[in-house]
């Protein structure tokens, strides 16, 4: 699977969960895969019919979405097709019963109205899978419920021992539930994955419709707009869009418009040139989203409160596909919280204008948010995160807090006076000394609150509520289509221990809209922009040249060949190709991300490219991919890729030589917690920062005979993917975030002996690594087998010296040893053996194919009979005829 992963995708690993949901497929399984926004489901789908040469057949909700997806395929070099109303082929439906194409795609209504014949011909074709994208529109408690996906259930009793997958990125416990009924799934394989976009920065601000705010709009736009990333600006109504767009486009901001009321012809324009990155901002209605798979996006601008916390997940996703840092921006204002009445206009069952309001109250709160925004998605979702993220506005912005304990106490004494059957607008108007009909009628002119509040708007008070609401003073809670606010338990605690004259401290950070009316409703350059840089990786200027010929090149090839840019490859791929500038197709073939048809039909142009314009910038070929991406010792390009907050927790700790305990407090008026600092230095370090791991793993506790003890439970449990279980098979002293540093030095390649200066008794018993290797005994990575791989050597007709080695490694090694034992390093016997064997590709294709990864230094050593260029050129050789590929520096067999 892993060859079939880098020959057509260029990746070299599989991420979380694709893997074993690939197999649960070919294993017959039914599957339901709940997966974060961008987080490869397609993947899971695609790969099964490279396996086995059968069709896979995707139920996917719209035709622009099935064309990029087929677009895409088809640069990869694997045969795909859509059926529907817009295919021009006469021949792809007869192509696809015959079981012509890997990946055929088809609407819902078209899967049901195609005849019995068509599938049972395709039946004897062979048929893998059907997979149902988009899965929660098949539920009537999913935020995008679509009734033909409710027929889909027919084709079970048509597709006999066939495995269905359910694909979503959004659903809750109640929608899983539904889309396994719905899609009469039997004992299905459940795969739900973290909802954690980490790249992602969240951020909201509350707009007014001033000249001020849209100069601010079209500032923010522009910044991602020259550096070539593309922006999405979702309005909630067709004439928001029209007029964003205007005013962008006489901004001199080339931008695409997207919505409903425009004919399909000119929306498929608009859609293929954003796509094509003709243009790079589309102003959109939501109509404009679902499966958009641009990896570029750089940013996702929310212009009016989403109308819930569903689709906002699935709108935002869209940004940064490709990993790269991207912000999600959501603008909102008050009146959107207010459009309830417009979502339920044609809802008639209460039950359901129910579940409509309490989406969109969850959408206002979120807007409303002091906290973490990302805990808070997370926690909605069903996922809990224990610390802050360290990478959205409100964990970066400065807070500023105060005593609102005299206005907490008004609001809720006038709140609980009113008698808690009101919304928030009546005790407002009280405390604002409103002489209404209404308040007269119901005697509230005569509290004795009314008109203590006149100093504040009525903005500011439903601010301050949502500050209570959301500390737990005060709940809301949604009657039919109206809200109803009343004093909670805490809330009526505060109010016993406190009266007119004297209340105890509340003290609380002021929302973005309280210090936006504060500071007089001046939006500021710096409160809008984001607080991330883009800057994926430092470039010096020769390399930022290098790397607009390439996106050039790409732009071009694209063009000659009918479709996108990025659907040749990426960007994070052309920012590998720009920084180390390969010089062979072996060599361009081993970036992660290129993939053979690329090598095989744009592979010269690239090289020429890079040739050309090396010379032509006086730029150097064949950098060194480890000194590109070696994260050990290389740090200040990580400012760029961290949020401030935790790189300043980075540099307090490893530059001013600052305790865990001393940086969670440092210069904060909130101190943080030590957990957080400890999550924020391991972030740093994936991201490139050099991290002191002596002094980290001294100041978290961490031994090597932890290190033991945690290796010995993820061994037992097999995985590294989830820590509670590894947790939980350790005593209670072993900590998560020794548990979570292990995993991160593991996969930094950091070694144990580096960090505690010794050649560990405790590691060696299984990992470790031959001893003339100076990356020996690193944490984790079970090295080579040296027996197994000799034997393995000996079994090979192509290499009868092998034989020899066999015996004389016998000998010398008991079967009885255990396994652990077994992996020593060669001896000198060994090493004299070795000397006189000469590589060719079929030996070092043997040596490969026996060992589970083996860098280069291994391979040379192996084969000292043989030149060491003359090792590398064969290597070159078998990578450009993708026979193996490299991973984390080792060879592995395709
Ligand atoms: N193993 C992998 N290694 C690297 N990139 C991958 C891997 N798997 C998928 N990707 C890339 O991640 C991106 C997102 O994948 P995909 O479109 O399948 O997401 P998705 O889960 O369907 O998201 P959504 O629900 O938002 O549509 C794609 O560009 C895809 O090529």
């Amino acid at each position: 699977m892993e060859s079939i992963l880098k020959h057509n995708f260029g990746y070299s690993q599989f991420r979380p969960s694709q893997k074993e949901i690939i197999q649960k497929v070919l294993e017959g399984t039914d599957c339901l895969v709940v997966m974060a926004t961008g987080g490869g489901k397609s993947l899971c789908y695609q790969v099964p019919p490279l396996v086995t040469g059968k069709t896979a057949v995707v139920i996917s909700p719209l035709l622009s979405l099935m064309q990029d997806q087929v677009m895409a395929l088809k640069q990869r070099g694997i045969k795909a097709e859509h059926l529907g109303s817009s295919q021009t082929d006469k021949d792809a439906y007869s192509q696809a019963e015959r079981g012509a194409f890997d990946v055929l795609y088809m609407t819902p209504e078209k899967a049901c109205l195609l005849p019995t014949r068509f599938w049972s011909n395709l039946l004897n074709s062979g048929i893998c899978l059907l997979a149902v994208d988009e899965a929660h529109c098949i539920s009537e408690w999913g935020h995008d419920f679509r009734q033909e996906y409710k027929q889909l259930d027919m084709l079970r009793g048509v597709l006999l021992k066939v495995p269905f997958m359910g694909l979503t990125a959004t659903a809750t416990k109640k929608v899983r539930n539904d889309i396994v009924q719905s899609l009469k799934m039997t004992d299905p394989f459940i795969s739900i994955g973290s909802f954690d976009r980490k790249n992602l920065f969240y951020g909201v601000k509350p707009y007014h419709r001033s000249q001020l705010f849209m100069d601010e709009l079209v500032k923010e736009v522009s910044k991602y707009n020259v550096s070539g990333g593309s922006v999405i600006i979702y309005c909630t109504t067709v004439k928001d869009t029209e007029q964003i767009c205007q005013l962008l486009c006489g901004s001199g901001i080339t931008a695409g418009m997207y919505h409903g009321q425009m004919g399909s012809k000119a929306r498929e324009k608009s859609h293929r040139s954003f796509i094509r990155d003709e243009v790079n901002v589309m102003v959109a209605t939501i109509a404009f989203g679902m499966g958009i798979d641009k990896p570029n996006i750089r940013c996702v601008i929310h212009y009016g409160c989403p109308k819930s916390l569903e689709s906002y997940y699935q709108e935002s996703g869209r940004c940064g596909r490709d990993g790269l840092a991207s912000v999600c921006w959501l603008y909102y204002s008050r009146s959107d919280f207010a459009k309830a009445d417009f979502y339920v206009a044609d809802v008639r069952l209460e039950k359901q204008r129910k579940a409509i309001m309490e989406s969109l109250m969850a959408a206002e709160k979120y807007c409303l948010l002091v906290s973490c925004r990302r805990q808070f998605l997370l926690q909605y979702f069903g996922e809990k995160r224990e610390s802050d993220c360290g990478n959205c506005d409100n964990c970066t912005r400065d807070k500023r807090e105060r005593d609102l304990s005299k206005e907490s106490f008004l609001l809720l004494f006038c709140i609980k006076s009113c008698g808690g059957r009101w919304g928030l607008n009546m005790p407002i108007d009280v405390l604002r000394g409103s002489r209404s009909r209404k308040t007269v009628d119901n005697k509230f002119d005569k509290l004795p609150m009314h008109g203590h509040g006149k100093d504040y708007t009525t903005a500011w008070w439903k601010s301050l509520a949502g500050l209570l609401i959301a500390h737990g003073y005060l709940k809301e809670i949604a009657d039919d289509i109206y809200r109803k606010v009343s004093v909670s338990p805490t809330g009526l605690q505060y109010l016993h221990s406190a009266n007119f004259d004297d209340q105890p401290p509340l003290i609380l950070a002021l929302s973005n809209e309280m210090i936006d009316e504060e500071d007089h409703g001046q939006i500021n350059a710096e409160n809008i922009e984001s607080s991330i840089s883009l800057e994926g990786e430092r470039f010096s200027e020769a390399e930022k040249k290098f790397y607009d010929i390439l996106l050039h090149m790409r732009t071009e090839l694209a063009k000659e060949n009918g479709t996108a840019p990025y659907a040749i490859c990426g960007d994070q791929t052309l920012i590998k190709i720009a920084k180390i500038r390969p010089s062979t197709r072996a060599r361009l073939a081993n970036i992660e991300g290129v993939n053979q048809h690329l090598v095989s039909m744009y592979g010269d142009k690239f090289l020429q490219t890079i040739s050309n314009a090396s010379q032509e910038l006086d730029l150097s070929l064949n950098k060194e991919e480890n000194a590109v991406t070696a994260t050990r010792k290389v740090y200040p390009s990580s400012e760029k890729n961290l949020n401030p907050a935790k790189f300043e927790a980075w540099k307090m700790w490893q530059m001013g030589k600052n305790s865990l305990k001393e940086v969670s407090s440092l210069g904060r008026s909130v101190p943080i917690k030590e957990q957080t600092v400890i999550s924020y230095i391991l972030e740093a370090a994936q991201t490139g920062c050099e991290v002191d791991w002596v002094r980290f793993c001294t100041e978290i506790g961490l031994t090597l005979e932890i290190i033991s003890q945690i290796r010995s439970a993820v061994s037992k449990i097999g995985s590294r993917d989830r820590l509670k279980p590894i947790k939980e098979e350790l005593t209670e002293n072993v900590s998560y975030e020794q548990i979570k540093t292990f995993v991160m030095m593991e996969d930094l390649n950091i070694s144990a002996d580096e960090v505690f200066g010794c050649k560990s008794s405790l590691l060696s018993n299984t990992s470790t690594k031959p001893s003339n290797d100076a990356n020996s005994a690193q944490i984790g990575r079970v090295p080579i087998e040296w027996g197994s791989l000799v034997r393995g050597r000996a079994e090979s007709k192509s290499n009868p010296e092998a034989v020899n080695i066999r015996k004389q490694n016998r000998s010398d090694n008991s079967d009885h040893e255990s396994p652990a034992k077994k992996l020593h390093a060669p001896t000198d016997e060994n090493e004299n053996l070795n000397d006189g064997l000469e590589a060719t590709q079929e030996s070092i294709m043997d040596l490969i194919n026996n060992s589970d990864g083996i860098s280069l230094s291994e391979i040379k050593n192996f084969f000292r009979g043989s030149k060491a260029d003359d090792v590398v050129d064969l290597l070159n050789c078998l990578e450009t005829e993708f026979l193996i590929f490299k991973k984390n520096d080792l060879y592995r067999a395709l």
